[in-house]
Formats: C-alpha cells, sequence, structure tokens
C-alpha cells in the first residue's frame, strides 16, 4: 500500500496500491528463468556436428535465445504493478468548481471511414462531461476537410443544447446519445420517461439529417444558405487541397451561448488545417499541433484531453477523475499525462481478433505504471499542456491552475479570434519551427503516440495509467481480419522504427527512466523483429517431421524437463493471467492464434517496410482504421467466424494458408510414418516436441482449414488463395523432403 498524494490537508487526491503476491510470482519467474537457462545451455552444447540438421538447430538456438531474452522483457510489467484510485469527493470539497480550463481534441480524417454520425455521438459526449462548461472546450479536428463533418457538427450544435441539460437533469451515462439509446437498461424514472422519447425522437432526426447528407455525398444547395459556414467549401476544394478553416460554432463568452435551461454550454470549434497536395500533413501528430496552437489562441486549456473520433466518454466524471491526479497537491505537479484504459465496445464474447488487447490493459499497463508510467496511446489520454508542448520538468515547476481558460479579451470578436487562429493552421506555420520535433507531438513515426509519450518521460515527468471499472472511453476496435492485420502493421512498425531512431528507449531514456521502463517500451518496439524467430519456430519443427533427425530431447531424456516445463509453465500461466482479466479460455485460444497471424503477417511486414524506409526506399504512411462494415461483415463478426474476405485475396492471406497447409501437410506425413513404424512409442518419444508443435499449429489453424475447403459464405478464402497457397505448401515440403532425403542428408 502506498500513498501517493501528499496531504495537503482532508487527504490526498488519488491512491497507488501495489499488487500483492508479488513475491511468490518472483519466485515462479526465477524458475522459468532456469528452465530457459537450461535449454540455452542444451541447444549450445547439442549442436549436430555438420548438414542441414547443424543449421536448422543453429536457427531453433536463435530463436530460442530471442524468446527467452523476449520473455525476460515482458517480466518487466510483471514486476511490480499498481493501481490507482481517486477521490472525486475530496476534489469537490476542496475545490468546488474551481477547476482548471481543459480543451479536448476529437481527430476525424475521413467521412467515409468514419461516418460523421459516429464522431458527433463522441464530440456530444464529450461536450456533455460533468465539468463545469465556462472551463470546457471541444474542437473537432476534421483531416477529412469535409463539408459533411462540419454540417454534421452544425446539427449536433444544435442538439447539445437538449441533450446536455437532460444528461444533468437525469445523470445520464452514458452521455454519447447513440450509446444511451441502445442500452435497454437505461430508462430514466417513468416520470422522466416522456423527456426521454422527446429527446430520443430529436436525437434520430438529427441523425437522419446527418446521413441523408452523408449519403448524398454533398449538402444541398438549400442547407448550404443556412450557414455563412459553407462558404469555405468553394469549388475545387478537396480534402487534400484546401485553405485552412476554423469556425467556432458555440463560442461561450457570449451570453446567448446557453443550452434550454438557460445555462452555459461549452465552447465548440471547428477545425480543418490547411491541406496542400506537396505538402506533408504528418497524419494524426499533425492535427494534434495544430489544434494545440488554434486552441491557446481561442481557449487555452491547461489541460488537454485527447480522443479518436469513434472513442466517446462512456463516464460523465472522468475529467475530475484526471483532475484528482494533476491536482493532488503533493504528487500532482510532476505528472505530465493521464492515460486512461482504452477499451471496445464492439468486442465479442471470445475476441476472435484479440482486438479487446486485454493483457496489453490489465495487465502490461499497470506493470508499466507501477515502473515510471505507461505509454501515451493516443485516444483517452489527458496532457499537461506544458509538458505536450515539449518543456521539461524541474522540481520547482508548479501549474498555475489560475491561468489561460478562455480568453479575458472580451472585446475580441469570434470572428477576430477564428482569423487569428487560421493562421496557426497553416502549413507555412511550421515552417522552420521546432514544432514535431521539440514542440508538440513528433512527425515521421506511425505512433506518433507512443513516441510523444516516452519523450515527455523522458524529459522529466511522470505519467499515470487509470483503469477504473466502468470503462472511461468506449472505441471500435477492427470487425476483419484484414483491418486488425492492418492496424498492427502499423503499430509494430511503429514501434519498432521508434527502437531504432535517436529516441530508442535504452538510449534517450537512459538518464531519465529505469531500466525496468526502458524494458517495457521494447516489449512493444520488438514486436516487429518478433515475426522472425516465430517463422523459424512455425516451420523448422514441423518440417524436420519428414527427416530422421530431431530437434529436441527425447521424453528420455533429463534435457526434456526444461523444455516441458518452461512449456507448461508459460502456458499455464499465461491462461491463467488470461482468465483472471476476465477472458474466456476460448478467447485465450483466439489470441495464440492472432499472436501467430501477426508475426506473420503485421509484424513481418512492419519489419520489412522499416528496414526499407531506414534505407529509404519509402515513406511513412498512417493508414486509418476502418470503423463501419457491411451487414454480412457483421454478422460474421457477431458470430464470430474469421473473416478471410473471399472477393478480396491478398498476400497476407495467401502466406496464413501456406502456413497452415505447410503444418497440415507435415503432421500428415508424420502420422503415415508413425502408422508405418514397427515402434510407434518410440518414434513419439523421440519426436515429442515436433509432434506437439505441428499438431498445435495445426489445431490452431481450424478457421484456416474451414475457410479453405469448407465454407460457402463471403468470409471464405478466395478460390485464387487456396489454389496458390496449396500449391506453395505441397512446394515446401517437397523441397524440405528432397533435401532431407538427399545422399548428404539434409536432416
Ligand atoms: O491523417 C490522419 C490520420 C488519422 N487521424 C485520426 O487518428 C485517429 C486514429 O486513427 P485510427 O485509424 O482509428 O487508428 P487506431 O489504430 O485505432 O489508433 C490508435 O493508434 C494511433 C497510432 O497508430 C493513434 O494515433 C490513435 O490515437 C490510437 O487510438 C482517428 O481518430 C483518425 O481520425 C487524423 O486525424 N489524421
Ligand atoms: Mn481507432
Amino acid at each position: 500500500m502506498g500513498t501517493e498524494g501528499r496531504d495537503g490537508g482532508g487527504g490526498a487526491l488519488f491512491e497507488t496500491t501495489a499488487a500483492e503476491g508479488r513475491q511468490g510470482y518472483r519466485l515462479f519467474a526465477g524458475s522459468v528463468l532456469v528452465g530457459i537457462s537450461l535449454i540455452w545451455a542444451y541447444r549450445a552444447t547439442h549442436i549436430p556436428a555438420e548438414g542441414g540438421a547443424k543449421w536448422a538447430w543453429i536457427a531453433l538456438l536463435a530463436a530460442d535465445v530471442w524468446f527467452g531474452l523476449y520473455w525476460l522483457l515482458t517480466q518487466s510489467v510483471r514486476w511490480s504493478p499498481s493501481r490507482r484510485q481517486t477521490f472525486k469527493n475530496r476534489l469537490s470539497q476542496r475545490y468546488k468548481e474551481e477547476l482548471p480550463t481543459v480543451d479536448v481534441f476529437v481527430c476525424t480524417a475521413d467521412p467515409k471511414i468514419e461516418p460523421p454520425a459516429l464522431v458527433m455521438n463522441t464530440v456530444l459526449s464529450v461536450m456533455a462531461y460533468d465539468y463545469p462548461p465556462e472551463k470546457l472546450s471541444v474542437y473537432l479536428s476534421d483531416d477529412g476537410g469535409s463539408e459533411l463533418t462540419f454540417y454534421a457538427l452544425l446539427q449536433a450544435a444544435g442538439f447539445a443544447r437538449e441533450w446536455i441539460p437532460f444528461c444533468r437533469r437525469f445523470q445520464v451515462e452514458p452521455r454519447s446519445p447513440a450509446a444511451y439509446f441502445r442500452a435497454a437498461t437505461a430508462a430514466p424514472p417513468t416520470a422522466a420517461a416522456d423527456e426521454r422519447r422527446a429527446i430520443e425522437k430529436l436525437y434520430k432526426e438529427m441523425e437522419e439529417n446527418i446521413r441523408t447528407v452523408t449519403e448524398l455525398g454533398r449538402i444541398p444547395e438549400d442547407i448550404r444558405g443556412e450557414h455563412k459556414g459553407f462558404l469555405e467549401w468553394l469549388p475545387g476544394t478537396t480534402s487534400r487541397d484546401h485553405q485552412s478553416i476554423v469556425q467556432i460554432l458555440i463560442d461561450g463568452r457570449e451570453p446567448d451561448a446557453v443550452d434550454v435551461d438557460g445555462r452555459p454550454l461549452p465552447t465548440l470549434v471547428y477545425v480543418a488545417r490547411e491541406k496542400r497536395p506537396h505538402r506533408h500533413h504528418n497524419f494524426k501528430a499533425g492535427a494534434m499541433n495544430s489544434l494545440m496552437r488554434v486552441s491557446s489562441e481561442i481557449s487555452g486549456g491547461r489541460m488537454i484531453l485527447n480522443v479518436d473520433c469513434d472513442m466517446y466518454s462512456n463516464d460523465s466524471q472522468s475529467v475530475r477523475d484526471a483532475m484528482c491526479f494533476f491536482m493532488d497537491e503533493g504528487a500532482g505537479d510532476e505528472i505530465g499525462y493521464v492515460q486512461f484504459a482504452q477499451k471496445f465496445e464492439n468486442v465479442t464474447k471470445n475476441d476472435l481478433y484479440g482486438s479487446s488487447l486485454t493483457i496489453i490493459t490489465e495487465v502490461d499497463f499497470h506493470g508499466l505504471d507501477g515502473v515510471g508510467g505507461p505509454l501515451y496511446t493516443g485516444s483517452g489520454c489527458f496532457h499537461r499542456r506544458w509538458s505536450l508542448m515539449g518543456n521539461k520538468y524541474s522540481d520547482d515547476f508548479r501549474e498555475d491552475w489560475k491561468a489561460g481558460g478562455r480568453r479575458s479579451l472580451k472585446e475580441i470578436s469570434a470572428l477576430a479570434l477564428e482569423q487569428r487562429a487560421k493562421v496557426l493552421a497553416d502549413c507555412i506555420f511550421e515552417d522552420n519551427t521546432e514544432w514535431g520535433n521539440e514542440v508538440g507531438l513528433k512527425y515521421g513515426c506511425p505512433v506518433e503516440d507512443v513516441i510523444t509519450g516516452l519523450s515527455i518521460q523522458c524529459k522529466g515527468w511522470k505519467s499515470v495509467f487509470f483503469n477504473p471499472t466502468r470503462g472511461a472511453f468506449l472505441g471500435i476496435a477492427p470487425m476483419t481480419l484484414s483491418q486488425t492485420i492492418l492496424q498492427h502493421k502499423r503499430w509494430s512498425e511503429g514501434d519498432f522504427q521508434i527502437l531504432l531512431s535517436p529516441f530508442s528507449p535504452f538510449l534517450y531514456g537512459r538518464h531519465s527512466t529505469g531500466l525496468l521502463l526502458q524494458m517495457g517500451y521494447s516489449i512493444y518496439c520488438l514486436w516487429a523483429p518478433n515475426s522472425i524467430p516465430t517463422i523459424c519456430y512455425s516451420l523448422i519443427p514441423s518440417l524436420s517431421l519428414l527427416g530422421r533427425t530431431t530437434l529436441y530431447p527425447q521424453v528420455s531424456s533429463l534435457w526434456f524437463l526444461p523444455f516441458a516445463y518452461v512449456a507448461v509453465a508459460a502456458a499455464g500461466y499465461g491462461l491463467w493471467e488470461a482468465l483472471r482479466c476476465g477472458m474466456t479460455a476460448r478467447g485465450w485460444w483466439n489470441e495464440w492464434r492472432m499472436w501467430l497471424y501477426k508475426r506473420f503477417t503485421s509484424y513481418l511486414f512492419g519489419f520489412l517496410d522499416t528496414l526499407l524506409l531506414k534505407a529509404g526506399f519509402r515513406n511513412s504512411t498512417f493508414v486509418i482504421t476502418e470503423k463501419v462494415t457491411g451487414k454480412d461483415v457483421a454478422g460474421r463478426f457477431e458470430r464470430e467466424e474469421m473473416e478471410f474476405g473471399a472477393s478480396s485475396p491478398s498476400l497476407s492471406l495467401t502466406i496464413l494458408a501456406t502456413l497452415a497447409m505447410v503444418n497440415l501437410f507435415c503432421l500428415a506425413a508424420a502420422v503415415w510414418r508413425m502408422a508405418a513404424a514397427e515402434a510407434t512409442a518410440a518414434f513419439l518419444g523421440e519426436f515429442f516436441f515436433q509432434l506437439l508443435i505441428c499438431g498445435l499449429l495445426v489445431a490452431i489453424n481450424g478457421p484456416v482449414y474451414r475457410a479453405m475447403f469448407f465454407r460457402k459464405d463471403g468470409g471464405r478464402m478466395a478460390a485464387s488463395v487456396t489454389v496458390t497457397s496449396t500449391a506453395a505448401a505441397a512446394a515446401v515440403v517437397c523441397l524440405a523432403a528432397a533435401l532431407m532425403a538427399s545422399p548428404r542428408g539434409f536432416i
């Protein structure tokens, strides 16, 4: 137990508790380490003298060393995890409504992939925070530069006047209207049922208006005339080529910026930074930096909350939770950012694509929090503006809570403010400045969040991970295999780039972060290269079944024990951990499948592309994750049938199918040999581990075989992929068999 916030009278605003049972765990980890060392010793001392077996052995030796070291890295986040708790009642007692100003940044980039109706729900959910509205400003950054999104925001601004008082009156949760109306149990007391019906009707109307316009793909002329704001979209304006657009839709300073109850509304601003085809726009990092400048002109919030457009606030108290950390009199001033746990509302029971990231959220991040602070992972993160601007922490730093905030310059009109702010969102504004480098979010990395968070930590700031029981932010996880692969490619590639950059955790963070935190970062930075040893492990033992030499100790050998122990301990502990975190056993098994698939596709591509990038052959990209799917695909997602997208063959799918077929052929050959052999038991004893690995690979690939040969629906494997991969697998297997049977003897 430990209380971090020192007493400012009335108790700390938050508490940090260390996890229990760590001694036991460390003993267990020690025993696994002994096992791993014995495996290394065995591998190093039993290298076959010659032939292909020698090279297979050396590859496995390298893989075993890699996996052992990687396992060691993962211990950093299991060493001393911690949990946080906030005391919001103390915050309100002590500060009443004297709270800091908060600017919320919502980022969207494409009205097709990120439907404006969805984005508006996120916007409304953050506008409706239980927080003094005059301290709250919401900015929507539209990298799609779309009048459709602008129209949707106009609609949302109108609806907010009804929605916010309704939320306040009935303590509505969650405050994303779509999520609220979807939840059957959310009905307020009967007396209020009428009001709920009325507001639901209003919401449906707004949704319908947005949908109609979105489907049409343009703004009808009569609507265009309704708001001068549409004048910005001149003919010829495209999402890649337009001037800066900044429009204050609700100016919180104005006396008429009130809701239907007459209470003030939060400020609401639409921002589309300038885009020009020949200028690099640096994706989300560029958008965030523009927002930082624009907001400093308009509202200057001391705190910044960043959410992705699909990640609505699920708890109206979250800003107050965050303030419990920042405003704690003892430890608050050294905190740079508070990352909330990211949860996803569309995850199914057994989480087919492992997209809930449960272990990362429930294990890794608590562990990171215990050794220096979590990574910044984009959405659901509160930043101190000062630290996000790139300033170093110093012991005498004291946040001035009263500073900033709504411009005292009452005489400046909204129009004048917009004009000033626009300049800050222009492309040339950043020329010859430190923006994207020393100031604001960093450029040039697909995971701008992680690299920026690391640099904040390296500048001496602490970070906090907060994972309340009621998920604070709910987003949309990818719903198909291809989308999952794409997202993880971006992540693994970005994290690997960090490792190879001057910001490498072990270099950059050498002085200011602890070894355990550096190890923690490396878990993700090494995702991409992890692909290579995994490929070795999924092919070499199986292919060697076709030959005579075994690559593992026989069951009768003493050396068998460390292998068996490490395998059982790793799998058993993993399962226990998963169940404890609320996953199902099936979900754990699914996670293993995705573990394998990501390594054969996302991580491999991330690895190769990063090498190409470093060699100067390609540029950094950011492929946005789709947030909508067709009806059929959604149905299969709900039923947890893996999506192989019959009509969209891809290299990734061909690789996965080939891997599955190679293992199937190897297992078939082994079974055939076993049946033919006189001493089946001896064969089993000799090839135990290889049979086990190959058998597990076949078992885990069940969905691939079904998609290739049995399924008829639109989620099956494309015939072309089935043919290509079966042929490729047959070729690989024949080649391996021929090599092994050659007079010089491969294995
Ligand atoms: O040029 C761009 C590209 C993306 N985005 C926004 O960035 C967010 C994240 O994009 P998404 O495709 O949803 O990526 P995810 O993989 O789901 O996002 C995670 O990973 C990203 C880094 O790879 C972080 O930026 C995100 O905050 C984090 O939630 C979305 O709101 C986009 O609208 C922009 O504003 N401009
Ligand atoms: Mn997303």
